[in-house]
């Protein structure tokens, strides 16, 4: 077996690999460790003894740097693992410090020139001016007006962007921007860092970020998390058929949908989430309540 694969080898340093005998010598004439006899290689890490063949000759660095080999473990589940884990680690590296903070969805095929794109620059602008940070998913749309109202009004500007087939890149709104590989971590970070969401009308991108937020308040996972649907004539169907539907068949309860705040108004949203937010104890930011 070898020292890859006993997990002796990490750590080691061939600059320790002495004779038991003779003292380590320090210069030029430093003896190359695969020339000690192996019965009489010895090493020392931490409170581990190795002798003979259980030293290894090479440091963790020389193996990381030796680029010789096989790569396609890059392409396997384990190594995905470590990248995911670099995902969170980037991410609440970059968010931990946020302050509080409103996601807001929406379309990205809302057009520029379109009165929803007007609602959500709006949206971003009053969460600005009421202090919270504003988090989208930094696409164009919808995500793009909201960063542009936030940013316009000198609040923090958040994007989270995905990596898809198809290259978007983050809007030009954007003043702080991560690019996601994976779906599952970028929506925790949308959860963590955000206290309530703004959506607007969106398609099967959008329902399902709305809809993850309603489970994890149905399911407990989050606590304390208001959800405004701005734009009733979009949103009003889907809350009648959950109603009609969904709360007659019980499948859900009539708590669940106390959660949705319907509003057409900016203004309402941005007030509702400030009231809700202060009606389950959490304090204030320190901006401007919408008029
Ligand atoms: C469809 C186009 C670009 C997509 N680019 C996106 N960039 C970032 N985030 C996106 C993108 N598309 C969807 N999302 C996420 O879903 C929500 C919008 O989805 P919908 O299906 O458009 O409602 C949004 O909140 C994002 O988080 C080309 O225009």
């Amino acid at each position: 077996m070898t020292d890859h694969e006993t997990g002796l080898g990490e750590g080691s340093d061939p600059a320790a690999v002495e004779s038991e005998r003779a003292p380590m010598p320090t210069g030029p004439e430093r003896v190359p460790q695969a020339s000690v006899p192996l019965r009489e290689r010895i090493k020392r890490r931490g409170p581990m003894l190795l002798r003979r063949g259980q030293v290894d000759l090479t440091t963790t660095d020389q193996r990381l740097l030796d680029s010789a080999g096989e790569a396609d473990w890059v392409h396997t589940d384990p190594w995905r693992v470590m990248r995911i884990q670099a995902e969170f680690v980037e991410g609440f590296g970059a968010l931990a410090e946020l302050g509080p903070a409103i996601g807001v969805f929406g379309s990205a095929r809302t057009a520029v020139d379109h009165p929803q794109y007007a609602q959500a620059e709006e949206v971003g602008r009053l969460l600005a001016e009421a202090g919270f940070a504003v988090i989208t998913g930094g696409g164009p749309g919808a995500m793009e007006a909201a960063n542009k109202g936030a940013s316009e009004a000198g609040g923090v500007s958040v994007g989270l962007g995905i990596e898809l087939p198809f290259e978007t890149g983050l809007n030009a709104w954007v003043d702080k921007g991560i690019n996601f590989r994976y779906f599952f971590a970028r929506k925790t970070m949308f959860v963590k860092y955000s206290s309530g969401f703004v959506v607007l009308p969106g398609g099967v991108g959008t329902l399902d970020e709305l809809f993850e937020a309603l489970t994890l308040v149905q399911t407990q996972k989050v606590t304390r998390f208001p959800v405004v649907l701005l734009g009733t004539a979009y949103w009003q169907g889907l809350i009648d058929w959950m109603r009609d539907v969904l709360l007659a068949d019980g499948k859900i309860r009539e708590s669940d949908l106390d959660h949705l705040h319907l509003t057409d108004d900016p203004a309402d949203a941005v007030r509702h989430v400030l009231d809700r937010l202060e009606a389950d104890g959490v304090a204030r930011p320190s901006g401007s309540y919408p008029e």
